[in-house]
């Protein structure tokens, strides 16, 4: 589950009461929603994708729209000007919750102005300062409004989600994974090779294939190749497909030995990117800088750094055009996402030609990595074969619903809650932290009582509780006697890691459990901790740990927030709100997906 205020502040007046029937024809009318909002993603430089369709009470389709780019007129403004009248007790499909990024309500506006009495929201929006806050305010203006995943749940609700998913992919994995959503694409010939033994690979595909790339690469921020590459083709990776957006050109050489004279160097139609190895061939260097390159210095050149480094600048989807050499390197640092595999049926042979991905270290055919929701498409002569390597982000389903939240902590009230955020123990709320120095006694399995030195030498312990073996026996003690909770912390992940033989069994279904127990105890003995924790009540509290996702809340809200839900439900138990108060009262459905 991930986090947000907006799915906190939601209140529950509206609940869908659907039949299958009309869970089909709201799935139907969701899917092309999600299909004009993909319209965009060709021809404006990317941002999110938004379409509206407006359906009357009698299952017309009155008006649609889909925003254009970023700036103009939104979906929901053009869908309702398309039904004019027609929008009076209509329903309005959404693929996404407008974002409301300058407190322009445009959108939402519109939806209210035109008479729209339902609205049928397929994702909430990906970024957790917009979530929730045009679905709260549409069901403040009394519309109805079902959000796909959370309100309406059937099969055909979950087909359509997922185009929802689909549709606005490269902002969810640069939400969830904070790296642009990158994509492999190659031609290869049926004997799988990306060029002759040569090096010569044009053309491999047919002229309707690399027409489809030059579309996949105005869907681009930035199309990636190698070195070799630049040396071998010359190539100009720009998007011939009769205008729309332009997507940036990047090298990635460590050498910087490339040809003074390259398609890329012209940057009249579009600029070029140069990353390389600090100090590499600094007069080079100069000379692409007088071009109008710009050039990139990296201490070690790498497809990971790189691609922080352009989440950093702000790009959404990547492009890799490269070879077999740098698509391995790429796959291995676990940046690629999607592949497209264009197969022509032709044979080249050679035993040194290229093939389209390189050494990956693989020894047998079950390490091989297995794409998901492949696509098959014949395209001229040749097949598409395409498939994502890592699954779409799902974050819809991970927003606690109101009701979730009530139950977790009834004094959080549905509209302008503060969020009080804690991480270092140096913080203002600081000690709500597990590493806070706060040792607590708690029972083992025979009854006797222990001093744990922190909450987090109890919970990572307590992973290999109870295992019948002396090296988790061991492995308990030295974390007990870790000299901090730093230390706790690194030996409970890395024996997990290295030994998961020694885990306990269920471990993924105890360990909220086992947090709370932890938890309970610290915020029972400690009176000025106790104190803390109910002078935060109507705040929602959040652990705004960037790296831990199940506990923490994530950088941007994609975290499911699991140490802030427990705090809120104990300060909840505290004042004597909830019947719960002998184990964690939180019941999640993603409670065995959690990683810690
Ligand atoms: N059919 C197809 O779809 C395609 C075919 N090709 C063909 O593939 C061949 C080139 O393949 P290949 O040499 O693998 O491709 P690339 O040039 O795309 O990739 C290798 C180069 O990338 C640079 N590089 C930078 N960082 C790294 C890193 N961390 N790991 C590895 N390389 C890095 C190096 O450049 P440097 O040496 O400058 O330091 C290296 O030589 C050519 O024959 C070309 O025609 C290429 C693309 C697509
Ligand atoms: N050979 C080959 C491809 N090669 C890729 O296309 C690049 C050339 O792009 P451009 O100069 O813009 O036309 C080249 O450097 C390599 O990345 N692509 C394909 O779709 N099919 C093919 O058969």
């Amino acid at each position: 589950m991930g986090f947000s205020l907006g799915a906190f502040a939601t209140p529950i007046t509206c609940k869908a009461v659907n039949g299958n029937n009309s869970h089909a024809l709201d799935a139907s009318y969701m899917r092309r929603a999600a299909e004009i909002a993909d319209k965009s993603a060709g021809f404006t430089s990317p941002h999110p994708n938004f379409g509206c369709v407006v359906v009357t009470p009698a299952g017309k389709v009155a008006g649609e729209g889909y925003l254009y780019a970023q700036g103009t007129t939104p979906a929901e403004v053009q869908a309702v000007e398309a039904a004019g009248d027609r929008c009076k007790g209509a329903t309005a499909y959404l693929n996404m919750e407008p974002g409301d990024c300058y407190g322009d309500r445009a959108a939402v506006s519109a939806l209210v102005q035109a008479g729209i009495t339902r609205v049928v929201v397929g994702i909430r929006h990906p970024l957790q300062h917009l979530r929730g806050n045009a679905i709260r305010a549409l069901r403040s203006e009394e519309l109805q409004v079902d959000v796909l995943g959370e309100d309406l749940q059937s099969k055909a609700t979950e087909e359509a989600l997922k185009s929802c998913l689909l549709v606005n992919a490269p902002l969810l994995y640069r939400a969830a994974s904070r790296v642009p959503f990158s994509v492999l694409k190659y031609a290869m010939t049926l004997d799988g090779k990306i060029a002759a033994s040569s090096g010569h690979a044009s053309w491999i595909s047919s002229k309707q294939s690399r027409n489809r790339v030059f579309e996949l690469r105005g869907r681009s921020d930035a199309v990636i190749v190698g070195g070799n590459t630049v040396r071998r083709d010359n190539p100009r990776l720009t998007a011939r497909h009769g205008g729309g957006h332009l997507p940036m050109r990047i090298v990635l050489s460590q050498t910087l030995n490339l040809p003074e004279v390259a398609n890329l160097w012209d940057i009249t139609d579009v600029p070029t990117i140069v990353a390389t190895q600090r100090g590499a061939r600094k007069s080079f260097q100069k000379f692409l800088a007088s071009r109008g390159v710009e050039v990139v210095e990296f201490d070690i050149l790498n497809p990971k750094d790189v691609m922080e480094y352009l989440y950093d600048r702000g790009y959404l989807s990547i492009l890799w055009e490269c070879g077999g050499t740098l698509s391995a390197s790429a796959i291995s640092s676990g940046v690629i996402h999607k592949v497209y595999a264009f197969v022509a049926p032709k044979i080249i042979g050679g035993k040194d030609a290229p093939s389209p991905v390189g050494e990956l270290g693989m020894v047998e055919m079950t390490q091989a990595l297995e794409l998901i929701d492949v696509c098959y498409e014949q395209i001229g002569p040749d097949m598409l074969m395409s498939g994502f390597l890592h699954p779409v982000p799902d974050l819809t389903p991970v927003i606690p619903s109101m009701e979730e939240t009530s139950v977790i902590d009834p004094t959080v009230t549905p509209y302008e809650s503060n969020i009080i955020f804690f991480y270092k123990t140096w913080d203002p709320y600081g000690a709500f932290s597990n590493f806070s120095p706060h040792a607590i006694r708690m029972s083992d399995e025979g009854g006797n009582y222990l001093t744990w030195p922190s909450v987090e030498h109890y919970y990572q312990a307590h992973k290999f509780v109870g295992v019948n073996d002396p090296a988790a026996r061991n492995c308990v003690e030295d974390i007990r006697s870790a000299k901090s909770p730093e230390e706790a912390a690194r030996m409970g992940r890395t024996m997990e890691r290295q030994r998961p033989n020694l885990v306990r069994s269920h471990w993924e279904s105890v360990k909220i459990d086992v947090m709370y127990r932890a938890l309970k105890c610290k915020f029972s003995i400690y009176p000025h901790l106790n104190t803390m924790l109910l002078s935060t009540t109507g705040s929602v509290l959040v652990e705004a740990s960037p790296h831990d996702l199940f506990w923490g809340g994530g950088r941007e809200g994609e975290g499911l927030n699991y140490l802030g839900r427990l705090l809120m439900q104990l300060r909840s138990e505290f004042l004597g709100d909830s019947s719960t108060s002998n184990k964690s009262s939180i019941t999640h459905r993603e409670r065995e997906n959690g990683l810690k």
